[in-house]
């Protein structure tokens, strides 16, 4: 199975293997609580699992630990049968990712982005279908600097979709959005599984619930001691 890719004319060249997500028993504490625990999961090529629960249950601190940036305490996390390790070259071409602390270049226009991204990943990126398509292209050329909030949520998002990737990781993607940003963040997110990515998507957007193959509500979790 191939991984995902955007644009009519992007090459493969990362992550041609299907890969797998697979939690357990995963944990975290920190000082003398639990921020999670007794966390099991699988999400295999072609499929999504949306994290839901409320503020401060431990969404984006589960995806953290899908990408690597954090470690558990207890348990065990395995991306592609490997130790996620976003220190790792590779791993972060196969696995790509939109968590709070994502960024971009606020000097560089959209289409600046775009072509670094082609660039960084060897694709041919089709730049100007891409803008259109997140609805940013008369704002193609302007520095992202000068982006509103929704924008420069699109821009972010079309920076973790357009690249080949076989994980996507998403954190509260919905955020911005308009209700026409938010259809089409789920046309983004079906596109990559059926694409063969394995997705992760931390929301509060219900009807990302909708796309979901699994939902993890981290409320239902059994109380953490
Ligand atoms: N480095 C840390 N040290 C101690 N506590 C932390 C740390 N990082 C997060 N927490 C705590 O862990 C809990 C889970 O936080 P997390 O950000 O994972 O929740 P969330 O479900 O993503 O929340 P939200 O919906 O508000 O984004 C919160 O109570 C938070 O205060």
């Amino acid at each position: 199975m191939k991984g995902a890719r955007f644009g009519k004319r992007a090459r493969p060249t990362a992550g041609t293997q299907a890969m797998e997500v697979v939690a357990d028993g995963l944990g975290v504490r920190a000082g003398d609580t639990w921020l999670l625990r007794g966390v099991d999961l699988r999400v295999r090529p072609g499929e999504c699992l949306v994290l839901t629960g409320p503020n401060g249950s431990g969404k984006s601190t589960l995806l953290r630990l899908v990408y690597g940036t954090q470690e558990p305490t207890e348990g065990s996390i395995t991306v592609g049968g490997l130790s996620p390790d976003e220190r790792d070259r590779d791993f972060r071409r196969r696995v790509s990712v939109l968590l709070d602390d994502s960024d971009f270049f606020a000097e560089f226009t959209p289409v600046q982005h775009l072509e670094l991204l082609a660039g960084s990943f060897g694709v041919d990126l089709d730049v100007d279908a891409l803008l259109t398509e997140a609805t940013l292209d008369d704002r193609a050329h302007v520095t992202a600097g000068s982006l509103s909030a929704g924008q420069r949520r699109r821009l972010l998002l079309l920076g973790a979709t357009a690249r080949p990737f076989d994980v996507l990781l998403l954190d509260e993607p919905e955020r911005a959005l308009d209700t026409a940003g938010k259809r089409w963040l789920t046309d983004v997110i079906a596109r990559a599984t059926g694409h063969g990515a394995a997705v992760v998507v931390a929301t509060h957007h219900p009807p990302l619930l909708d796309t979901a193959d699994h939902v993890l509500d981290l409320a239902a979790l059994a109380p953490v001691s």
